[in-house]
């Protein structure tokens, strides 16, 4: 049996900010990701999703249960796993490359070598360019390259996507999930993506991870057997988002009824 790359087991996460209520972000959720899988996380507005990445990431802490990479508790962030955000963060006053190499200076690479891998992971991301640009001479779609190409230089094991195209248009999205797909098999790495968009996980996934409404709980599992690109003619596509639409309905349903109950 394949080991997983990450192993979520029993998690919980409750948030205790001051002055306010407790929230119950998660409840024993447990999850597999396997080596080279690529998972997308589709729930409703406030199920944990993000606060799942977070902990994966080890930017925050869980309150029960246990996250393991390759066996190892992850207890901090590491460069082996990666977090991209929905609005790119790089920083304004960088240059694109000099966005890249930064992250590499962190990692410890030697400055003689920082610029050469900055270069080629922005060719590979078709910015090569554009190396000398500032963030905000960039489209929303260039600068989310640019954040791939920046993640993609650590060589991580694991790659997080937080909604990482929810702001850009139709056309650019779809372009990006395309070199998405190219990137992901690339570079072997696993992705764990956060979206709301149905076809976005259907176009995506080898499983899409359906999640209840918070404390966020895995509602089922669903592999997407169809071959890509996923056209969406196909009849089978049409089945796979009649069933997220479903799966879905309910949830939002007890989210809102929640939100209005608070
Ligand atoms: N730092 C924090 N402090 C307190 N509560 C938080 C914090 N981060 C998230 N939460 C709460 O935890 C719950 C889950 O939030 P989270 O952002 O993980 O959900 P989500 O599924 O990613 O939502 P969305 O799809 O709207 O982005 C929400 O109720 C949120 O308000």
């Amino acid at each position: 049996m394949t080991e997983p790359a990450i192993a979520i087991r029993n998690v919980a996460k409750t948030w205790t900010p001051e002055g306010r209520p407790a929230v119950h972000a998660l409840r024993n959720l447990s999850l597999d990701i396997l080596p080279g899988e690529f998972v997308v996380l589709l729930g409703p507005s406030g199920c944990g999703k993000s606060t799942l990445l977070y902990m994966i990431a080890g930017l925050e802490g869980v309150s029960a249960g246990t996250i393991e990479q390759d066996g190892i508790a992850v207890t901090q962030p590491s460069a082996e796993r990666g977090l991209i955000f929905q609005e790119a963060s790089l920083f304004p006053w960088l240059t694109i490359v000099d966005n890249v190499a930064f992250g590499l200076s962190v990692r410890g690479v030697p400055v003689t070598e920082r610029r050469a891998i900055a270069v080629e992971m922005l060719r590979s991301v078709g910015l090569g360019d554009m190396l000398e640009k500032k963030p905000d001479e960039l489209s929303g779609g260039m600068r989310q390259r640019a954040a791939c190409a920046r993640a993609l230089a650590m060589r991580p094991k694991v790659l997080m996507m937080d909604e990482p195209f929810a702001a850009l248009d139709v056309q650019t999205r779809s372009k990006m999930q395309d070199f998405l797909l190219q990137i992901w098999r690339d570079s072997g790495a696993s992705i764990i993506l956060v979206t709301h968009s149905i076809d976005e996980a259907i176009a995506l996934a080898d499983r899409v991870v359906v999640f209840t409404a918070r404390p966020g709980q895995v509602k089922t599992i669903v592999p997407i057997d169809l071959p890509r690109p996923r056209p969406s003619r196909d009849a089978r596509y049409h089945q796979y988002r009649d069933l997220f639409t479903e799966l879905l309905a309910d949830e939002v349903d007890r989210a809102f009824a929640e939100q209005e109950a608070l």
